[in-house]
């Protein structure tokens, strides 16, 4: 059995894409907060929704998934019950040494995952405690598998990772909103400069995936001479695009 406490953004994510992927709902249960969150997912995906933390006993993983002014009430609720447990901290804010400082002798990570895990294309950075062994990261992919990637990285690179996969969904979605409004602005219907923006960043990002060349040569295939990408890549250097990528991730870190 694998537990949940909060289902809000990221963990009605994580549970969505477990069980929309195969992992049985039977298997999982989940401690809500005030919002009505876990009881409307448990209702559509069939997991048990309970009141309190200590109900979660008979779990061996469970997944914190609330924000981090939730986390040390949820911490003091959970070191009850959790000798022998795998403990994966979503939220932010925890690290490592404040997991185990509270909860004393229980195995513990720290993971960012991003919202794609919801469809099963996730990718998942992850920290465990040195003490975690072989066996307990085997079961924390075999879970987590079901969501897309999981990739180890030491603490100190989590939170950079966790900005580049994690945050920059949203990034991609508004640059999506904004190439839709500029096929709007041009004459197309909203619904077809959606499906076109959409369709086109899968494709281009299985291309990117699958390909031998690396996402500068792709760019330079589509770049025609003096044909008209080149002119929107010069656009996008004019008005900055790069750096306000990078200064969108310098923020998000900050
Ligand atoms: N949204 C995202 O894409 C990601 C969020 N995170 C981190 O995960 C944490 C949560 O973020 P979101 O899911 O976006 O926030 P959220 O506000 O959507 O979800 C938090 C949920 O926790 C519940 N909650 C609060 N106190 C609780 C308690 N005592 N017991 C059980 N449930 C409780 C709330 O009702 C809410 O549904 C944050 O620290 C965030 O930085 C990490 C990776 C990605
Ligand atoms: O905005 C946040 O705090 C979280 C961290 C990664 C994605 N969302």
């Amino acid at each position: 059995m694998i537990g949940f406490i909060g289902a809000g953004s990221i963990g009605g994510a994580v549970i969505t894409g477990l069980v929309k992927n195969g992992f049985n709902a039977d298997e999982i249960i989940v401690k809500g907060g005030h919002s009505n969150h876990a009881n409307l997912l448990g209702e559509q995906l069939g997991f048990q929704v309970v009141k309190k933390v200590k109900q979660l006993e008979d779990t061996d993983v469970i997944f914190i998934a609330v924000g981090a002014n939730a986390l040390d009430g949820v911490l003091k609720e959970l070191k009850e019950i959790v000798a022998g447990k795998l403990i994966v901290a979503f939220t932010g804010s925890a690290t490592i040494s404040h997991l185990k400082q509270v909860l004393g002798d229980a195995k513990v990570a720290h993971a960012i995952p991003n919202t794609p895990v919801k469809v099963g294309a996730g990718f998942t950075g992850i920290t465990y405690s040195s003490d975690f062994e072989d066996a307990d990261k085997k079961k924390i992919a075999s879970i987590m598998g079901y969501t897309g990637q999981l990739v180890e990285v030491p603490e100190n690179q989590l939170g950079i990772l966790g900005t580049v996969a994690g945050c920059s969904p949203a990034f991609l979605d508004v640059f999506i909103e904004a190439l839709s409004d500029a096929g709007v602005k041009h004459g197309l219907n909203r619904k077809l400069a959606y499906d076109a923006a959409i369709g086109m960043a899968i494709g281009a990002s299985k291309l990117a995936k699958q390909s031998e060349l690396n996402v500068s040569a792709l760019k330079d295939e589509v770049t025609s001479p003096g044909g008209s990408t080149i002119r929107g890549v010069a656009a996008l250097e004019e008005y900055g695009f790069r750096n306000a990528v990078i200064k969108a991730v310098d923020a998000a870190e900050e």
